[in-house]
């Protein structure tokens, strides 16, 4: 029998809401000429970024409910074993997006399983950084964000649109990574040829010395749901628009991530996709919902304990019309 092609894997991480699905998109969407599969991966309970995914032309696999460096990464190992006994449909390339909340060196260690060894590769870390945002992160998010910083082979310093050159200057003052690829833009709008089949990852990443503002963060928690916790809120009834900005906008601080799809009352028939990342707040509406019901679903993730789960649920009840 021949030996079938190595495949490989471009590991996209970066913290909630840094751009990593934006990122994602757009180069779904662009012409890369491969058969490509890719893995999305949802922290809280609803499969809320396969449906943020705009590509329908390669196969999705959602791995929801858990982090996949830690609490999903039997599905992780389960989906990956699949995809490569699938003779027909085996994928050229693979992109694995984690959540916001994943260590990319755990899922690298993974792929590095036995199993895994001769048929993938990794062929970067991508780790996307929220250029206005990255800043204020504070204890342990931003050693998260460091984290997965640390790891990087490629740093896509995203939303560049919200900050002036200084403020760019500023941030990349404060690290020390000179073997990592460093891509600045807005809208993940990089050139496809830098971000995939580049070959950048080091499996030697480890012998790298830490910068100094990550000295304190070699041990993290062993599982992610020690640091964060979800709450989701589901409808079939459209929600007023006033009010939910109201809600989204009275979210405790420590509830750093808010996305999902809405259906709004004073825009029928549209799509609404909502993104909260700290302070900024998107409501979006797109076509459609292409024959389907309408529906609303959002997850929230914040600081474990920050969440409500009672209170978020009056608040949002409170929004339907
Ligand atoms: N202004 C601006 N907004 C951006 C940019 N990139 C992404 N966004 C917005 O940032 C929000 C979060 O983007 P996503 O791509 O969903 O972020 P993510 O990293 O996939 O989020 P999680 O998977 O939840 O961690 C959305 O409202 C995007 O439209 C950018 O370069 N500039």
């Amino acid at each position: 029998m021949s030996r079938q092609a190595t495949i490989p894997v471009t590991l996209v991480s970066g913290f909630l809401g840094a751009g990593k699905t934006t990122l994602l998109n757009r180069i779904l969407t662009s012409d890369h000429g491969l058969r490509m599969a890719v893995m999305v991966n949802d922290f809280g309970a609803i499969n809320i970024d396969s449906q943020l995914i705009v590509s329908q032309t390669q196969t999705t696999l959602s791995l929801a409910n858990g982090c996949i460096c830690c609490t999903v990464e039997s599905d992780l190992i389960e989906q990956l074993g699949r995809m490569l006994d699938d003779r027909v449909n085996r994928p050229e390339y693979i992109i694995i997006e984690a959540s916001g909340v994943s260590n990319p060196s755990k899922i690298a260690n993974t792929l590095r399983y036995p199993q895994f060894r001769e048929a993938l590769a990794i062929d970067s870390i991508l780790t996307v950084v929220d250029a206005e945002q990255f800043g204020d992160l504070q204890g342990e998010m931003a050693q998260l964000a460091m984290e997965q910083l640390d790891v990087a082979d490629i740093i896509v310093l995203n939303k560049t649109d919200r900050v002036s050159r200084e403020q760019l200057d500023a941030l990349k003052a404060r690290w020390l990574y000179p073997s990592a690829r460093l891509l600045e833009c807005a809208h993940g709008d990089v050139p496809l040829e830098l971000v995939l089949g580049v070959g950048r990852h080091q499996a030697g990443w480890r012998l790298r010395p830490v910068p100094a503002t990550a000295g304190k963060l070699a041990t993290g928690p062993e599982d992610h749901s020690q640091l964060f916790d979800t709450w989701s809120f589901s409808s079939e009834r459209p929600l007023s628009l006033k009010a939910l900005r109201a809600a989204l906008a009275a979210l405790p601080v420590e509830i750093y991530r808010a996305k999902g799809v809405c259906q709004i009352a004073e825009a029928p028939g549209k799509r609404c996709i909502v993104h909260v990342v700290g302070n900024r707040t998107e409501i979006k509406p797109e076509d459609g919902w292409e024959g389907g019901a309408p529906y609303t679903q959002l997850i929230f993730i914040g600081r474990r304990g920050s969440i409500d789960g009672a209170a978020l649920q009056a608040s949002f009840e409170g929004c339907l019309v």
